[in-house]
């Protein structure tokens, strides 16, 4: 029997949702990582600080007795976001990042940024005052392809922005591309960019082929095979500058398999057991720790996570439910396609 111990992994991009959803979903993360990112694209989103503060605490009541995780709360940026209140918010720990959304590329985005201009002035407080900014890469021009999205992204948004404002640090979030991969690596000091667990795994082709396959389906779409090689690449490269944002976003079954089905998709329960897989295959589980524990914390200049789990691989492949009821309706949980060997135990 074949095992590794790691410091207990954070998951740097989540969506927990609200209500009966965050009761649902929020054990499968919060047994296994000890801190996480949170989206504030709820409806209403987490615009400011007030409304941070009560999402956290709507979480923290979630949280199962026993589990020990930390929510690392995010604001929602729109064109009227007041800089002097994410400066505050950050100064005293309530919030760790501001996330951009281009105004429609995504779930909930609807109150998202029109017009980047509009917000030069709070990126550049935010600069000043060391507030990361995670992003939502992918431009909404129509005249774009969906595939081409990201790419046009970097070039109409992220690389003005970068030459306007060079002191902020920044997240180029659920990056798909080989150019976003390159773009991240070849960029300079404080750029990051996180990687998903289903994007390691399906390319394409697992959304269309044989039939349409919503529960694949989430933004940015999953690209060709050669972008899921260089993600891989990248993943188990050790490079600091790449580490994990599951991107986990529960949408109900019913909200999935519909004609006009939500982009998302759920992996939190299967994550760990997902990326051991992956880096075994790529002979790479010496690095895990770095993407999974080690690159987010640096990059977020805070300490790494203290306590231990340990990934066992077992003889036989592990059981995970194929779905999760919630209190809101069941939830299809992320299928890799093939079985899971390893486990995860949180060390005593
Ligand atoms: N990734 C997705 O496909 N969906 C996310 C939003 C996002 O991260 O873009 C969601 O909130 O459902
Ligand atoms: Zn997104
Ligand atoms: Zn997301």
């Amino acid at each position: 029997m074949q095992q590794i111990e790691i410091r207990r992994p954070d998951d740097w991009h989540l969506h927990l949702r609200d209500g009966a959803m965050l009761q649902g979903v929020l054990p499968h993360t919060s047994a296994h990582f000890g801190r996480a990112i949170i989206m504030p694209n709820l409806v209403p989103p987490v615009a400011d600080s007030a409304a941070a503060e009560a999402y956290r605490a709507r979480i923290m009541d979630a949280l199962p007795a026993g589990h020990r995780f930390a929510p690392l709360m995010t604001l929602y940026l729109t064109e009227t976001t007041d800089a002097e209140d994410v400066v505050s918010a950050h100064a005293s720990g309530l919030i760790t990042a501001v996330k951009l959304y281009p105004a429609g590329a995504t779930t909930n985005s609807q109150s998202g940024v029109r017009d980047i201009e509009k917000v030069y002035p709070v990126l550049e407080r935010m600069a000043e005052a060391g507030v990361p900014l995670c992003c939502h890469g992918e431009v909404t021009d129509p005249a774009v392809d969906i595939f081409d999205r990201e790419a046009v992204f970097l070039e109409r948004v992220l690389d003005p922005l970068r030459r306007r404002i060079p002191g902020l640090r920044i997240v180029l979030e659920h990056v798909t591309t080989i150019q976003g991969v390159d773009y991240v690596r070849d960029a300079a000091d404080g750029v990051a960019g996180t990687i998903t667990t289903h994007h390691l795994i399906i390319n394409r082709n697992d959304i269309l082929v044989g039939g349409i396959r919503p529960h694949y389906y989430c933004l940015p779409v999953a690209k060709r095979e050669e972008h899921r090689l260089a993600l891989r690449a990248a993943a188990v490269s050790g490079n600091p500058r790449f580490f994990l944002g599951t991107d986990s976003a529960p949408h109900v079954d019913p909200a999935k398999e519909c004609g006009c089905g939500c982009a998302g998709v759920f992996s939190a329960t299967n994550t760990l057991s997902c990326l051991a897989h992956v880096f075994e295959e790529e002979e790479a589980l010496d690095r895990l720790e770095a993407f999974v524990s080690l690159n987010g914390p640096a990059f977020y200049r805070l300490p790494p996570n203290e306590e231990r789990i340990r990934l066992i691989r077992r003889d036989a492949p592990v059981a995970y439910a194929e779905k999760i009821e919630t209190g809101a309706g069941p939830v299809t949980v992320f299928d890799p396609k093939t079985p899971l060997y390893w486990d995860v135990e949180l060390r005593p």
